[in-house]
């Protein structure tokens, strides 16, 4: 493609995700559908410049002052993210100059919000919660693109046959540094296509959403409510974990996401799954199974901050009202779902957010209401499930992990064992 049509395409792109109005990989598939044209070397481009300007909205948004033509295109040029000779080949002469004078600039003599790119609210209650240091360590480690994890479904395979087959396939993977399930992936290969993806033996998910799973640790026979289910990445670990024993119920009050989780099922060879919509966290399943179930996941509804790697644009889709309401149904769906557990049983609350008021602050809260829950230690709980070099992700008794720290996603669990 000409790169002027490119840059055409990528100035489009740029309009749509800039709305906010809908989540910007919704935005990008959807995109992606209309323009079939494009190849897979143009996708991942167009993708990652889109990705880019949402990272660095705020400095790449005060660069683009300085030039001329569609706001969109310049935010293109400067963003980006495939191959910059053939780019180079789009742009006017004038474009050639005041890109060259952009690159010139000293970055260090930016503002302090052009270096972070975060809406005040955040900024502010990130550095209310992360020293200094932490505080610009998250806003570097935010700035890149994640890996791709996968977890091996232990039911199927092992974690050294499914990267030789993996390999077969062309997709070189590491064992990941905690999780004794994790594959690392390098680059973004079509997985989806693989036998071994399509036959159950990986799935996609976070090593750090494989640990809230770990901190969960169900056994064979055991009943167990993963309470905020969604599409279901934990609950397929956690079914794996009990060998397809037992009963495990998916729950969620979005029946979409729920759908979501049906063809998973389907590839991981599991039939313990019950999976079911509530119309509440208060829904009268919970009622009926109050005090029967050994284990229950409250994977919380959250900010999700702690994927910003992923999806940068919830810095700019979220405000601080709507992290009140969120912190307010997060403790009305642990009030409810801590019912259902039996004596000696065990609760884990989890977010992927890094900010205190959705994770310590509920979990202490909780603690206060409810004397009859103990605090688990998270350190040992993660090494009892045979997770590697378990002490680093300990932080005073609650699981914590942070992409600079430790290469994952952000996460948060706290775990209680009922009297
Ligand atoms: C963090 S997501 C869950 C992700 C999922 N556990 C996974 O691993 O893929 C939180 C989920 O909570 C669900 N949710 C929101 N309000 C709820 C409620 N009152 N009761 C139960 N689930 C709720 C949302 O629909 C969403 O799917």
């Amino acid at each position: 493609m000409h790169p002027n049509a490119l840059l055409d395409i990528a100035t489009e792109l740029l309009r749509e995700v800039g709305k906010l109005d809908m989540p910007a990989d919704v935005v990008v598939s959807n995109f992606f559908r209309k323009h079939r044209e494009l190849g897979p070397r143009e996708r991942h481009a167009l993708a990652e410049t889109a990705y880019a300007v949402l990272r660095q909205r705020l400095l790449f948004q005060h660069l683009a002052q300085s030039g001329s033509g569609a706001l969109e295109r310049r935010l293109a040029i400067l963003a980006w993210q495939g191959n910059e000779t053939l780019i180079r080949g789009g742009l006017g002469q004038h474009e050639q100059q005041w890109l060259n004078g952009v690159r010139s600039i000293d970055r260090n003599s930016f503002s302090e919000k052009l270096r972070h790119n975060m809406p005040d609210w955040l900024a502010g209650a990130l550095k209310n919660d992360l020293d200094d240091e932490g505080f610009w360590n998250f806003v570097a480690s935010m700035s890149a693109s994640a890996p791709l994890d996968l977890r091996v479904n232990m039911l199927k395979t092992n974690r050294d046959k499914a990267q030789a087959q993996l390999r077969e396939a062309g997709i070189e993977s590491t064992p990941t540094p905690y999780s004794p399930w994790g594959l690392r992936v390098e680059g973004k290969p079509a997985l989806q296509k693989t036998d071994v993806f399509l036959r159950g033996d990986v799935e996609v998910q976070d090593e750090g959403s494989q640990l809230l799973a770990a901190m969960v640790s169900p056994k064979r026979g055991e009943m167990v409510v993963d309470f905020c289910a969604g599409a279901g990445g934990k609950t397929l670990a956690l079914g794996a974990a009990m060998r397809s024993t037992g009963r495990l119920y998916a729950f969620d009050v979005n029946g979409h996401r729920l759908d979501k989780l049906k063809p998973r099922l389907a590839r991981s060879g599991l039939s313990n799954v019950h999976p079911a919509q509530l119309t509440n966290e208060r829904d009268d399943r919970v009622k009926r199974l109050s005090g029967k179930i050994d284990r229950v996941l409250v994977d919380a509804p959250c900010s999700g901050l702690g994927t910003l790697r992923r999806n940068p644009d919830l810095k700019w889709r979220l405000s601080a009202k709507a992290i009140d309401e969120l912190c307010e149904l997060q403790a009305k769906i642990l009030e409810s779902a801590c019912r259902m557990l039996k004596p000696g049983g065990r609760l884990v609350y989890a977010t992927c957010s890094p900010l205190r008021r959705e994770d310590e602050a509920i979990a202490e809260a909780f603690s206060a209401a409810h004397p009859e829950f103990q605090l688990l230690d998270a350190g040992e709980l993660l090494k009892a499930a045979g997770v590697e070099r378990a002490d680093e992700l300990n932080a005073n008794g609650y699981m914590r992990s942070w992409p600079h720290a430790h290469g994952m996603d952000g996460f948060f669990a706290a775990a209680w064992q009922k009297a």
